[in-house]
C-alpha cells in the first residue's frame, strides 16, 4: 500500500498506520489484544489510521465531526459491511448483515413493533422480571454477576421479543452458547476443529435446534410469534413461504442483540454504581424526592412497599437516572465499533479513505478522547446536568443514522427500569478484589466477579 497516490493530478495520502505481514496483516495483534490494539494504535496515530484486519485494509476512525459524517453517509460514501465471519454467523438476511430495501423493510417493520405503546405496555412486565431476578439474587449468599444478568435479559428478550418461555436449565445452556458465539464473532473464517469460527457455527446451530424446540413445544404456529419475526421476511403472512432457517436466523439475531448489550451494559451499572457511592446515593435520593423509592419497609397486604409503580411516563421524571444511564454508556459503550465499506471515496482530515477499504467508526474511541469535556475517562453523570455543556459531548452508544440501533429506545427503558428496581430494593457489594472489566467484544468482567445482594426489606 503505497502512501501517496496520484489520481486526477491531485495527492493523495493514506493515513497513518502499519498493514501488518500480507493477507493476515494485524489480525492476529487484533485477536489477541482486543480493545487494546485500537487504543494503542490511536495513541500512536492519532484518531484516524490504517490497519489490515480480518482479510481487508481498514482505517480505524474516530472523533465526534469524523464519525457524524460516516455515520450519515451511509449508502452514499459507505455501507454497512461486517467481517465475513460476522456476515456467515448471523446470515445475510439479519438486519445487520442486510442492505438497501431488504434492511429498510427489515428495519422499519422491527421499529413499529417496538412502538412507543409497545414499551409502554410492558413496563410492568420488565418491572416484574428484574425484580424476580433480583429476589433471587438477594436470596443466594453471593451470584456470578455476569451470568446471572445474561440470564435475566436473555429472558426478558425472548418473553417480549419473541413470545418465547425459556425453561430455567434451556436458558443456561443459551447463555453458554451465546457466550461461545460472541466471543467468536470476530475471527477468521476458517470452519475446521479448533478455530473460533467452527465452534461458532456449532453454538449457533445448537441455538437454532433448541427454538425449533421450543416453538414446537409450545403449540404456536410461526405466525402466532410476535409480529417483530416479521421483519424477516413476508414469510410468516405467506405460509408457502415459510422459511424455517430464516425464522430461527432472526430469534438468534434478536436474543443475541438484546441479551448481549443489555447484560454487558446492567453489570456496567452495578459495578459503576458500586464505584461511586457518592453518585447512588444522589440516585436514591432522586427516586425518594419522586417517591419511587420508600424510607419505611413494611410491607402492605398486596406485598408492595410503598415504592410509586414505574411508567413509561413517570420513568422520565427521573432526570439523575437518565444522566447515570446515559453516563454508563458513555465511559463504557457496549459497541466499541461499528463497520462500513467505503463505496465512493472521501476525504477525512486531508487523509483519503479509499473506495473498497473498511471503514471502523471507533465508538469507544471518539467517546474516551472526547475534548469537549473534562476527564472523558472518569465516570461522572452530573456532567450531564450542567446546563449547556450536553450537546457538545460525544455520545453514540447506538450509533446513528439509517444503521442507528432499532432497540435504543427499549433498551433505555429497560436500563432505567433495572436501575430503579436494583437501587430501591437492594444493596449490593462486590465480593471480587480489584475487579476489571474486559471490553472486547462487548464490556464484560475478566474473569467471575461474585456479588452479594442484600434485600433492603429484610
Ligand atoms: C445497551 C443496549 C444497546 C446498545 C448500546 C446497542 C448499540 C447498537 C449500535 C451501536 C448499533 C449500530 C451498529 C452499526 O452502526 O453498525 C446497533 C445496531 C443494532 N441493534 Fe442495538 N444496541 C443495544 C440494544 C439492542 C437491543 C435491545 C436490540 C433488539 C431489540 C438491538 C438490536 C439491534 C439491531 C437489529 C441492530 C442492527 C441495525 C441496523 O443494522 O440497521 N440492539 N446497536
Amino acid at each position: 500500500y503505497k502512501v501517496l497516490e496520484e489520481e486526477e493530478g491531485e495527492t493523495k495520502t493514506l493515513p497513518p498506520g502499519s498493514m501488518g505481514i500480507p493477507v493476515i496483516g494485524e489480525t492476529i495483534h487484533f485477536i489477541i489484544q482486543k480493545a487494546d490494539f485500537f487504543r494503542q494504535k490511536r495513541q500512536k496515530y492519532g484518531p484516524i489510521f490504517k490497519t489490515h484486519l480480518l482479510g481487508k485494509p481498514t482505517i480505524r476512525v474516530s472523533g465526534k465531526e469524523n464519525v457524524r459524517r460516516i455515520i450519515l453517509g451511509e449508502n452514499k460514501i459507505v455501507q454497512s459491511s461486517y467481517p465475513p465471519s460476522v456476515q456467515k454467523l448471523l446470515g445475510s438476511k439479519s438486519i445487520t448483515i442486510s442492505c438497501g430495501e431488504q434492511h429498510k423493510n427489515k428495519k422499519r417493520q422491527l421499529m413499529k413493533f417496538l412502538s412507543p405503546d409497545f414499551l409502554a405496555q410492558h413496563v410492568d412486565a420488565f418491572s416484574e422480571i428484574s425484580v424476580e431476578y433480583l429476589k433471587k439474587w438477594s436470596d443466594c449468599p453471593s451470584v456470578e454477576i455476569y451470568k446471572e444478568c445474561r440470564l435475566l435479559f436473555t429472558d426478558l428478550a425472548a418473553r417480549y421479543l419473541v413470545s418465547m418461555d425459556i425453561a430455567a436449565e434451556d436458558n443456561l445452556r443459551m447463555k453458554e452458547l451465546f457466550q461461545i458465539f460472541s466471543d467468536n464473532l470476530f475471527t477468521f473464517p476458517v470452519n475446521l476443529p479448533g478455530f473460533g469460527f467452527h465452534k461458532a457455527l456449532r453454538a449457533k446451530a445448537e441455538l437454532k435446534k433448541m427454538f425449533k424446540k421450543i416453538v414446537e413445544q409450545s403449540g404456536k404456529s410461526s405466525n402466532e410469534f410476535s409480529s417483530v419475526l416479521e421483519a424477516y421476511g413476508a414469510s410468516m403472512n405467506d405460509f408457502s413461504e415459510f422459511n424455517e432457517e430464516s425464522f430461527l436466523d432472526a430469534i438468534t439475531e434478536l436474543l443475541w442483540n438484546a441479551s448481549e448489550t443489555l447484560s454487558s451494559t446492567a453489570v456496567c451499572v452495578i459495578y459503576l454504581l458500586a464505584k461511586n457511592p457518592r453518585v447512588l446515593r444522589k440516585l436514591c435520593s432522586e427516586l425518594q424526592e419522586k417517591e419511587f423509592m420508600s424510607t419505611n419497609s413494611t410491607q402492605d397486604a398486596s406485598g408492595c412497599y410503598g415504592n410509586r409503580p414505574i411508567t413509561a411516563k413517570n420513568v422520565l421524571d427521573l432526570h439523575y437516572l437518565d444522566c447515570v444511564v446515559k453516563e454508563v454508556l458513555r465511559t463504557v459503550p457496549t459497541i466499541g465499533g461499528a463497520y462500513r465499506k467505503v463505496i465512493e471515496s472521501f476525504t477525512l482530515e486531508g487523509y483519503t479513505i479509499p473506495k473498497d477499504w473498511r471503514v471502523v467508526i471507533g465508538i469507544r474511541d471518539t467517546h474516551e478522547n472526547d475534548i469537549s469535556i473534562l476527564d472523558p475517562l472518569e465516570f461522572n453523570p452530573d456532567r450531564w446536568t450542567e446546563a449547556g455543556s450536553t450537546s457538545s459531548i460525544a455520545f453514540l452508544p447506538f450509533g446513528g443514522g439509517a444503521r442507528v440501533c432499532p432497540g435504543k429506545n427499549f433498551a433505555k427503558l429497560v436500563l432505567k427500569i433495572f436501575t430503579v428496581e436494583l437501587c430501591r430494593r437492594c444493596d449490593w457489594k462486590l465480593l471480587t478484589d480489584n475487579p476489571e472489566l474486559t471490553l472486547f467484544p462487548t464490556p464484560r468482567p475478566k474473569g467471575n466477579w461474585k456479588v452479594c445482594f442484600f434485600s433492603k426489606f429484610h
